[in-house]
């Protein structure tokens, strides 16, 4: 796991520049405001389902971190709604999935990069295993970084859609509302 997360936060690495590139900004700038600093790793195990259209599918969701890498198994089930529809993200051997999450579509003030809402069905044929790396900070509550659009990316007609905020504003709203279709950033519109 040590040896996976290691690898994932050099990738991130690269993640963010090229991502800052697209932005138009110095390759550098969101390792610079620490994008790529930590990650909180999650490991989901999914048992089968037999009868998956009797159960409730996990909700749809927006994840809280900048980024987020995926590996997933072969079962798949996950699907990402996109032009009004779930769409499935079939398993490919050895690739990775990366989700834009709530805090990149901060930063970037709706502007280039917009979270993915996305979900998981219940396998039939299980159990699923994937792995969850969220580039977001995990810290003691009080020592969070507040977030604010890049200036850099603020034009006239582009100014600040969303309030400062703290990763954890988010998951502490995330968690006060829970999965319910309603996307946390939301909230914090100015
Ligand atoms: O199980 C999956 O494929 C996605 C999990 C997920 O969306 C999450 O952990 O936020
Ligand atoms: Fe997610």
């Amino acid at each position: 796991m040590m040896e996976y997360s290691n690898r994932v936060k050099r990738l991130g690495l690269t993640l963010f520049e090229l991502f800052s590139e697209a932005l138009e900004l110095k390759p550098s700038h969101l390792k610079d405001i620490d994008c790529a600093e930590e990650i909180f790793l999650l490991a989901h195990y999914f048992p089968s389902c037999p009868q998956p259209e009797l159960t409730l599918r996990s909700s749809g969701h927006w994840d809280t971190s900048f980024l987020t890498v995926l590996l997933q198994d072969q079962v798949g089930g996950l699907q990402v709604f996109h032009e009004n529809q779930w769409l499935d993200i079939t398993p490919v051997p050895g690739a990775l999935i990366i989700n834009v999450g709530d805090m990149m579509q901060l930063i970037t003030n709706d502007d280039k990069f917009v979270s993915s809402r996305h979900r998981v069905l219940p396998p039939k044929i299980g159990p699923r295993v994937l792995i969850a790396c969220f580039f977001r900070q995990d810290h003691p509550p009080g020592t969070f970084k507040v977030y604010v659009p890049i200036k850099e990316l603020l034009r006239e007609e582009n100014s600040p859609i969303y309030k400062d905020i703290t990763v954890n504003d988010l998951i502490t709203y995330q968690g006060s509302i829970g999965l319910n279709g309603v996307k946390a950033l939301e909230h914090f519109k100015l």
